[in-house]
């Protein structure tokens, strides 16, 4: 085979679409709030996006769409081509609230999952522990959640639901709630896990320095009603991941896109004050 066709293949493989959103309306309150307009988005294979925007622009929405938890009130989002009608555990949720059972202990929080699906027990306890090992958790898998801090219960959450395997992963500000030293190693941690698990990911954030070390690429909101604004590729990064948050702050064309992302947030909350 040739040098030029292998590479054709390679690139059409990278730029497979998993999920594929088509002119995507949301309507709440019978029309009374456009939650979301014509929003088309195609979700390539091992990319990490993020959802940036404005409070109340249609972020939430669209993932939730996504998910499976909301239908489009009009357009249509698939799956490998399937249409999404509902939830799958081919696409694992993690929520800004710790989601972990406080009455299980980690190990048994992170096994729930795989045993709703019918994971034979031995080989849900040694997957439960190689996800808990994953995430650092390991030497506290026999205790309860209840006891942990914010990072280690959203660790758990994290672990439950890689743990059942899935293609996608959606992530709605998974680490809102944890302060800015926690934050920052989940960040890396998750750094660490795209290398590892390849998994497609969006996240939303309200955070644009999260979003540029996250993302491989940024899919900017705009509100009322929520758009796609922007839809940029983070190219500085050239396709690289950075371990240490510290090495990408270093890298031209950082400085350039964050305020570009800022200017953006101002422009849409004027636009915001102006119309209210
Ligand atoms: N279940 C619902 N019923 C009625 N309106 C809703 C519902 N869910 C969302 N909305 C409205 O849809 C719009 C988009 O909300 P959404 O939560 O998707 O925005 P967001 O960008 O995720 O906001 P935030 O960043 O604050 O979470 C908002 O005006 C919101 O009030």
């Amino acid at each position: 085979m040739m040098v030029a066709e292998m590479n054709a293949m390679q690139m059409s493989k990278i730029a497979v679409p998993v999920i594929q959103a088509s002119r995507v309306w949301k309507q709440f309150g019978n029309g009374a709030v456009t939650a979301l307009k014509d929003v088309s988005i195609d979700l390539r294979e091992n990319e990490f996006t993020a959802f940036v925007g404005p409070s109340g622009c249609g972020k939430t929405t669209m993932l939730r769409i996504i998910a499976g938890l909301e239908h489009p009130t009009r357009g249509r989002v698939s799956m490998n081509g399937a249409t999404i009608t509902g939830p799958s555990p081919e696409r694992g949720m993690l929520f800004q609230a710790y989601t972990s059972f406080p009455w299980l202990t980690a190990r048994r929080n992170v096994e729930y999952g795989m045993k709703l699906l019918g994971v034979p027990k031995a080989e849900r306890e040694a997957s439960a522990m190689e996800f808990l090992r994953l995430v650092r958790l390991e030497k506290v898998a026999d205790k309860y959640p209840g006891g942990f801090s914010g990072g280690m219960k959203q660790r758990v959450a994290l672990a439950r639901t890689l743990a059942q395997n899935p293609s996608v992963l959606l992530m709605d500000e998974p680490f809102g709630a944890l302060d800015a030293q926690v934050r920052w190693e989940m960040q890396e941690l998750m750094i660490e896990l795209m290398e590892r698990e390849r998994k497609t990911v969006v996240a939303v954030t309200h955070d644009i320095e999260e979003a540029i070390y996250l993302a491989d690429r940024i899919v900017f909101f705009s509100c009322q009603p929520g758009r796609v604004k922007a839809d940029i590729q983070v190219e500085f990064k050239r396709g690289r991941r950075f371990p240490k948050k510290e090495d990408l702050l270093a890298q031209p064309g950082y400085t350039e896109l964050e305020q570009h992302l800022f200017a953006m947030m101002r422009e849409e909350i004027q636009a915001a004050a102006a119309a209210a």
